[in-house]
C-alpha cells in the first residue's frame, strides 16, 4: 500500500498542478517500470477515485485541519487517504500506518504527525465532518460551482442526475464487428467466458461487470472494440452506404472511423491533427481488418490538404469540453474552466463552417461532441443553421427528448448530434 498511496499521491498533485491524469499517469509509468499491473491497476483506482469525489474530500480536509497545509504533496496524501478511507475497503489501520510512512518520505518529511492526527481524528468524527463537507455544492456534487450552476441553468429538471452520473464509474460498453460476428454470436462467446453482459444497442453489449480487454473473446482479433453506447450511434446516423466518399475530420484514436467501416464498404479519409494519435487510428484499424487514408491535418484548414473531390459524408467529431464523459477523466472536472466552453465552441465553429465546404450536394454533415454543455451543442447547431442557408437540419432520432443531446445515466455517456444535408 506504500507504493499505491505515494504515487496516487504523486499523480493527484501533478493534476492539481495542471497537468491531465493521464499525462502524469503516463509519466509514472515511465519512470517506474517496475511496477507490477496490480499496482498500477490499484494507483489509478486511487486517482480516479479521489478525483471523483474530489470536492467532498477537500472540503472534508479543510474541516479537519485548523490551518491550510502548504505543501502539495501532503494535501495530496492526505486526500488519497481520506478517499481510502471513505470510499474503499482497505483496513483503515493499514491506511493510517502507511499513510504515516508515506508523510516521512514526503516534501520535508514533516507531516507524520499531522497525517497520523488527521486520519485519525477523520476516523472518530467521520459522520459529522461529512455531513457538514456536503452543506455547498462543491462538496455535496463534487463538481466546481460554475459547472453546477450552468447544469442547474441548462437542465432544470435533470442536473441533480447528471451531476450525479458524472460521480459514478462508467459503463463498459462494447462494439460487435459485424465484418467478424454479430451480437448473438457475441453474446455466446461472453457466456462462454463466464462474463455477464446484455444486448443495448444494434451492435452493443454492455458488460455487467467491467473487465479489462485481455479478457474480452477474440478483442485482439477484431471481434469487438471498446465503445460508449451514446459514440455508437455517430455511424447510424450518417446513414453510409456501400461505395460513399466519407471524411471523419476528427477521428484519432479512430472509435468512430471503426465503426463507419465496419458499417459500410466506404472510401474512407480519416484526418487528424495530432500525428500520434492518428497513429492510433492505424492501429486500431489493422486490428479490426480494416484501413482508411489516414491524413495528418488541420479540420480548419481543408485546403491544405483536400484534394479538391466532394465528401458524401463528413463526421465532424469536434474537440470539446468532454463535459460528457467526465466520469471517464474525472480530472476534466478540475481541469476546465468556464472560458474554455467559449474557445471550444469558436474552435468548432471555425471548424464545421471549414468542413461544410467540402459536402456534396445532397451530402450530410454530422456534427457531434461529447460535451453536455448548450454552448458547443444547441446553439452551436442552430448558429450554424442560421449561417449556412444551404443547410437543412434533419431530425436526430437518439431516443431523446431533446433533439441530439444524450445526457449522461448509466446505459451511456454524454453526447451531442446535429445533422445537416446540403441542398442540391
Ligand atoms: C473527440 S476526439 C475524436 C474522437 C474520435 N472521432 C473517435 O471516435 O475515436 C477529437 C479529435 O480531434 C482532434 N483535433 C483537435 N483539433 C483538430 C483540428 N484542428 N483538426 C483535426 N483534428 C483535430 C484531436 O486530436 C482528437 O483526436
Amino acid at each position: 500500500m506504500f507504493a499505491t498511496q505515494k504515487y496516487a499521491s504523486q499523480s493527484l498533485s501533478a493534476v492539481l498542478a495542471g497537468q491531465t491524469l493521464t499525462e502524469a499517469l503516463s509519466e509514472l509509468w515511465k519512470a517506474m517500470p517496475d511496477l507490477r499491473p496490480q499496482q498500477r491497476g490499484a494507483i489509478q483506482d486511487l486517482s480516479y477515485g479521489t478525483l471523483r469525489h474530489f470536492g467532498l474530500l477537500d472540503n472534508t480536509l479543510k474541516l479537519l485541519l485548523n490551518k491550510p497545509v502548504h505543501e502539495p504533496a501532503l494535501k495530496a496524501l492526505l486526500l488519497v487517504c481520506l478517499y481510502q478511507l471513505q470510499f474503499t475497503r482497505a483496513a483503515p489501520y493499514s491506511v493510517v500506518d502507511h499513510a504515516v510512512k508515506v508523510a516521512s518520505h514526503t516534501g520535508s518529511g514533516q507531516g507524520k504527525g499531522l497525517v497520523n492526527a488527521i486520519l485519525r481524528n477523520f476516523l472518530r468524527r467521520r459522520d459529522t465532518i461529512l455531513n457538514e463537507a456536503r452543506h455547498n455544492d462543491y462538496g455535496k456534487w463534487s463538481h466546481p460551482q460554475w459547472w453546477v450552476n450552468a447544469m442547474r441553468e441548462a437542465w432544470p429538471a435533470q442536473w441533480e442526475s447528471i451531476l450525479n452520473a458524472g460521480n459514478q464509474h462508467p459503463p463498459l460498453t462494447l462494439r460487435v464487428n459485424r465484418h467478424r460476428s454479430n451480437v448473438e454470436q457475441y453474446m455466446a462467446l461472453l457466456a462462454e467466458a463466464g462474463l455477464e453482459a446484455s444486448v443495448t444497442g444494434k451492435d452493443a453489449i454492455r458488460l455487467r461487470y467491467p473487465v479489462g480487454v485481455d479478457r474480452l473473446p477474440g478483442f485482439f482479433d477484431g471481434l469487438v472494440s471498446v465503445q460508449d453506447l451514446g459514440a455508437q450511434y455517430a455511424a447510424q446516423l450518417l446513414d453510409v452506404q456501400d461505395g460513399m466518399r466519407v471524411l471523419d475530420a476528427c477521428s484519432a484514436p479512430g472509435g468512430k472511423t471503426g465503426h463507419l467501416l465496419e458499417t459500410a464498404t466506404l472510401d474512407l479519409t480519416a484526418v487528424d491533427s495530432d500525428a500520434q494519435r492518428l497513429t492510433r487510428v492505424g492501429d486500431n484499424l489493422q486490428r479490426l481488418g480494416l484501413s482508411a487514408k489516414l491524413v495528418r491535418g488541420d479540420a480548419s484548414r481543408p485546403k491544405e490538404w483536400w484534394d479538391g473531390t466532394p465528401f458524401d459524408r463528413v463526421l465532424a467529431d469536434v474537440p470539446c469540453s468532454a463535459s460528457g464523459v467526465a466520469r471517464r477523466h474525472p480530472d476534466i472536472k478540475w481541469l476546465r474552466r468556464p472560458e474554455d466552453i467559449v474557445q471550444f465552441a469558436q474552435q468548432q465553429a471555425v471548424m464545421l463552417d471549414a468542413l461544410w465546404g467540402l459536402v456534396a450536394p445532397g451530402g450530410k454533415l454530422l456534427y457531434a461532441t461529447c460535451s453536455i454543455f448548450p454552448a458547443e451543442n444547441k446553439d452551436q447547431a442552430a448558429a450554424f443553421a442560421a449561417r449556412n442557408a444551404d443547410a437543412q437540419r434533419l431530425p436526430v432520432n437518439v431516443g431523446t427528448a431533446d433533439d441530439g443531446q444524450l445526457l449522461p445515466n448509466p446505459e451511456h455517456d454524454g453526447f451531442y448530434y446535429a445533422l445537416f444535408q446540403k441542398a442540391r
